[in-house]
């Protein structure tokens, strides 16, 4: 399948130029000469991180976003996998990933396990507390995570014993650890042999910048495409039937020894 990722600009604590500037990008990922398959976006992208005012930014119930990505997916037949957005249940916030089908039907709901404390927003969010995975299309298993989910590879590893084979990563992950950043997608792609695709945003918030490079990583570990660091798309394609050879080649999920592994 064909993948696109729309590596944008986030306007901080304004949804509407936010919801504007994505369906231009959707647009123009849809006229590429290879029609992607599936759409990926980043991180919080109604709002940004503004977190002070979260609770009156945040969308309700994610009706508004619920109605603008499964009209686009069906409208366009394509998959989405809607980064994620703050969005607001009763009296709590969540970050939380939405994926709709090519009829436009939602496929997974996901919202953010691990809340990153360096950004406070534990203090202003609500964690998730289940983990998700979910079927598109042609064999094609999926798993969410997003952003600081990437540091913990239980979750990942978790994912792919449920049958993930793409484990999809929106982000918005700051300057100054692109290091970490390149290196945690690729072990995380390497050690679970499924393909990584991360969506960073680009810009700047505050005192905090974004340096993009989204990446699409494969099942072995070699990078598909990435991204530099301005506005952009990154586009590749996913062959489920690279990650059963890898696993074939490199047997690591049967030579597992779980009943040693003391994990809590
Ligand atoms: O773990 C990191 O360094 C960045 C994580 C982050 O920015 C986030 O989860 O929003």
């Amino acid at each position: 399948m064909n993948i696109s990722l729309i590596q944008s600009y986030i306007a901080l604590g304004d949804p509407d130029a936010n919801f504007a500037h994505l369906a231009e990008q959707m647009d123009k990922a849809l006229q590429q000469e290879t029609k992607p398959d599936i759409l990926v976006l980043p991180e919080m992208w109604n709002t940004g991180y503004a977190l002070d005012q979260i609770h009156e930014l945040a969308d309700l119930n994610g009706e508004r976003t619920h109605t603008f990505l499964s009209t686009f997916a069906k409208k366009n037949q394509v998959h989405v996998v809607g980064g994620s957005i703050a969005e607001k249940v009763e009296d709590r916030v969540y970050n939380t990933m939405y994926v709709f089908n090519r009829e436009g039907r939602q496929t997974a709901k996901y919202s953010k396990i691990h809340l990153f404390c360096l950004m406070e927003e534990e203090k202003h969010l609500t964690a998730g507390v289940e983990t998700v995975t979910f079927e598109m299309e042609d064999g094609l298993f999926a798993g969410a995570s997003i952003c600081y989910d990437i540091r913990f590879p239980e979750l990942s590893r978790s994912l792919a014993l449920a049958g993930a084979k793409v484990l999809f990563v929106p982000a918005e992950w700051p300057n100054p650890r692109l290091h970490h950043w390149r290196t945690l997608l690729s072990a995380r792609a390497i050690e679970n042999q499924m393909y990584v695709v991360a969506c960073n945003r680009v810009g700047t918030s505050g005192d905090t910048t974004f340096f993009g490079h989204s990446m699409i990583i494969d099942p072995w570990g070699e990078i598909v495409a990435e991204g530099g660091e301005d506005e952009e798309l990154i586009s590749g394609y996913l062959d489920p039937e690279l990650t059963d050879s890898v696993r074939q080649r490199i047997p690591v999920f049967e030579d597992r020894n779980p009943h040693l592994y003391k994990l809590d």
